[in-house]
This record gives structure tokens, C-alpha cells and sequence, in this order.
């Protein structure tokens, strides 16, 4: 199968450039950018007015949460999460997760994202909606033992079955991710076996670390150090673990993460909403630390909306550090198509010949996105996910015009309406 995209504007290579050009997918990569192209393909996109860019890489969120949305908001994370998540999460059954995260795949294609780091439960579940979707989803088990050793193996035992389960389905856009929730939610024992069984079956490792004072508070009183330094003496930290949050870290903190080749994965509109804090994104970049873009869960956004979250965190950095040089378009742009993508270890993130077809065509024949000056500032500052016309994912296409080819989204929608009757 070919797709051939004409005359649109395509953001070219990782240096974000640019140009008036036609791209040629064939099979699931990108084979030519270039004027002109006149090869016949399967099928035929004009791309007229419109901008071709990478999809977008959503490097942490809970995407079954949509079922939660609205339903507990204008509070502090642990009060949140014990109090009003928690609760309403014990009522979930693998068929209702499924639902959400039909839910959740619809509205990432419709923004525009293809890719996305996932923490859940019943992961196996998610792993068929997401093949179903088309989209690629990297896919955590979110362990949490209480330091109760009973609930250390069940745990254990739970991630393992649903890597099995995920491996089963033979995908490349299907992968396990460990994902111990929490340095306050998980025993050294169960990190110690996590970090053993990553390196064991190779795989990535992705975990909520400093999100809020209340962590640091919790984590000093228990071992008397910060999460990160407490994870670097156990010997969990690597480059392939991605740590979401990361919000309260000091220089010695930062020169850890830097000095493991640690991801850190920021999520501007969930810290803002929780009041969680500010992340010190200039000093991690600073220090060389990959930081890439997440949104957090539907319940703490409230929406998966990667464009909206692109111009959070410029705005947030630029307020806070009152100096509107910070969190430049391009580096944001970047934190959320590369630099996902080099965390996930996947050739996608940059349109580029021999790349992943991960690629999304945004309508700029709209008002807000015109005159078009500069296209990577439209995306960051003007645009947002409703823009999004095509979702194209190793050169399948996910939705065209508008439409979505994949999912039945009248019974996406409906079904979701359904659970969260059962769930309020
Ligand atoms: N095995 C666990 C499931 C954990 S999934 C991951 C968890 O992270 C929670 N979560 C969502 N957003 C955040 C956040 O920002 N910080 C911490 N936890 C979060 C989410 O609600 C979910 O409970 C169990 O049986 O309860
Ligand atoms: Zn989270």
C-alpha cells in the first residue's frame, strides 16, 4: 500500500524545517519528501493549505481515564487520588477499561497523537482497543504493593501475565512497559524486582516520581533521601526508564537524571490543575536531560489534547521563570514528537525518508491558523487538536478528512456513556 500527500507544507527532518512538498509513504515508512512527486500511489491526499507533521508522541497518560472525566476535579493530588480516584477505580472491570480506552484512542486520533506511553490496569485490554484504533500504544501495568509483600507478588505476577498477553498479540505497535506507580505507593522490593525484570525481558520502565511536595515530604521522613536519590541507590535508574512528573527536583537530582540518561516526561496540565508545582524544565534541559510531553489522564487535564499541552508548558515556563524566551515553539515542539520518540526507541517523532509513516495533516485553511507565518508557532500557540484532519500511522490511515476510518465512534461514544453510569 502507498499514500501520496501533495503540495502541503511539510515539517522536514528534526531540525523542523519547512518546506512546500509532496511525501510518499510506502508500506508503513516515508520514501521520498520531495517537489513534485509524480509516482502513482493507492492513495491520493491533497494536502493543499494544509501542514503535514509528525504525529504527535503522548509520553505518559492513563488513557482509559476519559471514564473518569469531571467527575473529581479542583483538588490536591493525594486527596484526589485516595479520596475520588482510587474508589471509583475498584469498580472497573477489564470490559469497562476496554471501553475507555475505545474512548481514549478516538479522541488521540482526532487530536492528533499516534503514539502514547500508557499506565493502567488490564493492559491486555487496552492492547486489542489500541490495534483495533491503529494507533501505537506502549502499554504499563501501574503496580502499587503498599509495601504489603502479599501484594508485591500479585503484582508481579499481574504485570508478568499481561506482558505475556500484550506479546501474544504479535504487534509492533503493541509493546509491555514495567510501570511501578510510585517511590510512596512501592516497595524497594517490588522497584529491586521491577529493575531485574526489565533488564531481564528488556523492556522499558516508566514510573511517577516527585510530583508534589507531598511525595518529597512522604519519601524524606521514610528513607531519609529524595525519590530520585533513593532510586539511584537501588540501582533502578537507566536509559530506559521514563519518569513521569518530575516536578520537584534538585540540581543533585537532575545531575542524576542527566548523568543515567533518564526521560523525564513533562505534564504541564495536570501539574497546573493538581497544583502539583512548576518542573524546572530549563535546568533539566540544561543538564542535557531528554524531557519529552505528556498529558496524565483525562481525570487531572481533563482531555488528551497534545497540541493544547504543547502551548501549556510554553506558557507555564515563560510565566514562571518571567522571561518569555523559555519553552521556545521548537523546543516544544520537539518535546512532543522527537524526543518521545528517542525515549520509546522508535524511528518516528521526524518525517524523514526512512522513517516511520507516523503523520498527521492539520487543516490551516482556518482563520486562527492564518496568514501562515510560521508554521511551528501556529502549532504551539494557535492550533488545537480539533484541527487535526488525518491521522496516519505506519502508513495506515486512522482518520481522513475528519473521518475516522477505524473505530465506530457513535459506539464509542455511546458505550462510554453507558460505564460511567455504572461507575458515578
Ligand atoms: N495496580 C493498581 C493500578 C494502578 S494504575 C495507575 C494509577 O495511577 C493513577 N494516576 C493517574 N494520574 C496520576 C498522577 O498524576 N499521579 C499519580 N497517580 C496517578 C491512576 O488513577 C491509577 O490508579 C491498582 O490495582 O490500583
Ligand atoms: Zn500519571
Amino acid at each position: 500500500m502507498s499514500i501520496l500527500i501533495k503540495n502541503g507544507y511539510v515539517i522536514y527532518g528534526e531540525n523542523l524545517n519547512v518546506v512546500k512538498a509532496d511525501v510518499l509513504i510506502e508500506g508503513n515508512r516515508v520514501v521520498s519528501v520531495e517537489r513534485n512527486i509524480n509516482e502513482a500511489a493507492d492513495t491520493v491526499i491533497d494536502a493543499t493549505g494544509r501542514v503535514v507533521s509528525p504525529g504527535f508522541i503522548n509520553l505518559h497518560t492513563h488513557s482509559p481515564m476519559g471514564l473518569l472525566r469531571g467527575l473529581a476535579d479542583d483538588l490536591p493530588l493525594m486527596d484526589w487520588l485516595q479520596n475520588h480516584i482510587w474508589p471509583r477505580e475498584a469498580k472497573l472491570t477489564p470490559e469497562y477499561i476496554k471501553v475507555g480506552a475505545y474512548l481514549g484512542a478516538l479522541e488521540m486520533i482526532r487530536s492528533g497523537t499516534t503514539t502514547f506511553l500508557d499506565m493502567y490496569f488490564h493492559m491486555d485490554k487496552v492492547a486489542e482497543a489500541v490495534l483495533d484504533a491503529g494507533l501505537r500504544g506502549y502499554l504499563s501495568y501501574g503496580m502499587i504493593d503498599l509495601g504489603d509483600p502479599d501484594r508485591t507478588e500479585r503484582e508481579i505476577k499481574e504485570a508478568l501475565r499481561e506482558m505475556e498477553a500484550i506479546e501474544k498479540l504479535n504487534s509492533d505497535r503493541v509493546h509491555f512497559v514495567f510501570g511501578p506507580h510510585a517511590p510512596y505507593t512501592c516497595s524497594i522490593a517490588l522497584l529491586k524486582e521491577v529493575r531485574k525484570l526489565a533488564s531481564e525481558h528488556r523492556k522499558l520502565i516508566t514510573i511517577h516520581v516527585s510530583e508534589t511536595m507531598a511525595e518529597i515530604g512522604q519519601i524524606t521522613e521514610r528513607y531519609g533521601k529524595s525519590p530520585v536519590v533513593l532510586l539511584d541507590d537501588i540501582g533502578f535508574l537507566g536509559n530506559d526508564v521514563i519518569i513521569a512528573h518530575g516536578v520537584w527536583l534538585d540540581s543533585r537530582d537532575i545531575q542524576i537524571l542527566a548523568r543515567h540518561g533518564v526521560t523525564v516526561a513533562h505534564n504541564p496540565g495536570s501539574n497546573m490543575k493538581l497544583a502539583s508545582g512548576v518542573m524546572p524544565l530549563e535546568k533539566l534541559l540544561n543538564a542535557g536531560v531528554n524531557v519529552g510531553l505528556g498529558t496524565d489522564g483525562s481525570a487531572s487535564n481533563n482531555n488528551l489534547d497534545m497540541l493544547e499541552e504543547m502551548k501549556l508548558a510554553a506558557l507555564l515556563h515563560k510565566v514562571h521563570n518571567l522571561d518569555p524566551t523559555v519553552a521556545d515553539a521548537r523546543t516544544v515542539f520537539r518535546m512532543a514528537t522527537q524526543n518521545g520518540a528517542k525515549a520509546l526507541r522508535l524511528n518516528a517523532g521526524v518525517i524523514k525518508e526512512g522513517y516511520l509513516a507516523d503523520i498527521i495533516i492539520i487543516n490551516f485553511n482556518r482563520p486562527h491558523l492564518r496568514p501562515i507565518n510560521d508554521v511551528i508557532s501556529h502549532l504551539v500557540y494557535s492550533a488545537n487538536g480539533n484541527d487535526v484532519e488525518t491521522t496516519i500511522v505506519g502508513g495506515k490511515i486512522l482518520m481522513l478528512d475528519g473521518e475516522v476510518l477505524t473505530l465506530d465512534e457513535e459506539k464509542v461514544i455511546s458505550e462510554a456513556e453507558k460505564v460511567s453510569e455504572k461507575l458515578a
